[in-house]
């Protein structure tokens, strides 16, 4: 067993002063049995706690890491940025700088406004439909987590659906009203709703590849009539890429599926590991946009030269690699296969789901298509598998409803090491019914 003393007493002063003691609910290890292991640092694909504790890292922050951490080039970029001013509330060449880059890598994006976080990025984009076409309603999918603005915190995934709180208290029921919402890759319902209500959406917003109800990829044909009845009714498709964005592939879900969304938000990988996040698409629309159009939305920190600076390196590093989303592809089909051999090996049901360098895995006998279906996976199982494998020193996001992710700088060892422990974790979970 590992030791987490430090941890735990951490956990406890930290309790008194913030809710839950953390600064966003997964982090509290929800129902996993032990205290969270509280970060002194983490280099390449280790992280290390306050107790001495080493891991290797498949969280990455929740998905920003894909170099790794602390990757020396995008370290030194920050550093010496940092040297002229860590924020300057005016505008610079950098931010023209990643936004040409982000075009090039996802033409859809015309245009684009960078914003500090990925809730910031949805909630804007709602607003720019919202503002573009008259309309108030905005279409979601049961278990795609958009961030926490109101509008949509309406059966929402992540935290919410581990917190078991989909539909968070202090969202008003005015608010809450004009978000629909249809199962994931339900294409008879999607279609239904549409047709009886199409014309009074501003908005169908949709994770392309499901990663907040753990990973889940769309079903053939789901996208292509989200366009399709998106098109016919006049109603923005937005994309949220926050989380599959430069992993699904390098070029986004979008790439993969051949869809051409009306916008896209980006964030996570695009800030580095810093707060950044993007929302832009059709000209258009984002001309809608203050101080060009009558839709207001702005930022004391937006663009900030730290995020801005950790972003265009961590892009360009990525775009240096031959293959490099093909490259982390592999390396988590070898990884969930040794996973799947080991549940195999115990007798345990299980179902991997991977997308790109996104990847999860389901203690289900049947395909997880859908939140309700991912609802209905052996938590029990998670737990029992969680704990052994971070007892083994692999560090796993403490919650079944959340997706993994592989990063540039996990070597052929590290996956090694983590087929060696799922063995004994998958015979841990096999105790468990
Ligand atoms: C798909 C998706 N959209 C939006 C968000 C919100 O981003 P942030 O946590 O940066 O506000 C997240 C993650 O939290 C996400 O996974
Ligand atoms: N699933 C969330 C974002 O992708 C995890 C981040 C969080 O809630 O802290």
């Amino acid at each position: 067993m590992i030791d987490l003393t430090k941890s735990k007493a951490a956990f406890e002063e930290a309790k008194k002063y913030m809710p839950g003691g953390v600064n966003s609910p997964v982090r509290s290890y929800p129902h996993m049995g032990c205290p969270p292991p509280f970060i002194q640092e983490a280099h390449g694909s280790h992280i290390t706690d306050i107790d001495g504790n080493t891991y290797i890292d498949y969280v990455g922050s929740w998905g920003p890491m894909v170099l790794g951490h602390a990757h020396p080039a995008v370290i030194k970029a920050i550093q010496k940025a940092a040297e002229r001013s860590t924020s300057y509330g005016a505008p610079t060449v950098m931010e023209t700088e990643i936004a040409e880059l982000i075009h090039q890598v996802y033409p859809s994006i015309e245009k684009m406004r960078m914003v500090n976080s990925g809730t910031e990025a949805t909630m804007s984009a709602l607003r720019a439909a919202r503002g573009y076409t008259g309309r108030d309603k905005i279409l979601k999918f049961e278990g795609c987590y958009h961030g926490h603005g109101d509008s949509l915190l309406v059966k929402a995934g992540s935290g919410a659906a581990t917190f078991g709180s989909p539909d968070s208290a202090g969202v008003t029921k005015g608010t809450a009203k004009d978000t629909l919402v249809v199962p994931y890759n339900d294409i008879p319902a999607f279609t239904k709703m549409m047709d009886e209500k199409g014309d009074e959406i501003a908005a169908v917003i949709v994770e392309p590849v499901a990663g907040n109800m753990c990973c889940v990829p769309p079903v053939e044909g789901f996208l292509e009539a989200l366009r399709k009845e998106t098109e016919k009714h006049g109603t923005v498709l937005i994309f949220d890429e926050v989380m599959c964005g430069f992993r699904t592939t390098f070029h986004g879900a979008q790439a993969r599926y051949h869809i051409h969304p009306d916008m896209t938000c980006l964030g996570k990988i695009i800030g580095g590991g810093l707060p950044a996040a993007a929302y832009g698409g059709r000209r258009e629309i984002m001309n809608c946009i203050a101080p060009d159009g009558s839709v207001y939305q702005a930022g004391t920190l937006s663009g900030n030269p730290l995020a801005v600076t950790a972003g265009i390196e961590t892009l360009k590093q990525m775009m240096a690699i031959p293959d490099f989303d093909k490259i982390l592809e592999k390396k988590t089909k070898d990884l969930l296969t040794g996973w799947k051999q080991a549940a195999d090996k115990a007798g345990v049901p299980l179902v991997c789901h991977q997308s790109g360098s996104m990847f999860g895995i389901f203690f289900s006998e049947k395909d997880v298509l859908n939140y309700h279906d991912a609802c209905s996976a052996n938590a029990a199982q998670f737990k029992a598998w969680f704990l052994s494998m971070l007892n083994q020193h692999i560090y796993l996001a403490p919650s079944p409803f959340e997706t993994l992710f592989m990063s540039y700088a996990h070597s052929d060892e590290d996956i090694e090491k983590t087929i060696q422990a799922a063995d004994k974790a998958m015979e841990e979970a096999a105790k468990v019914k």
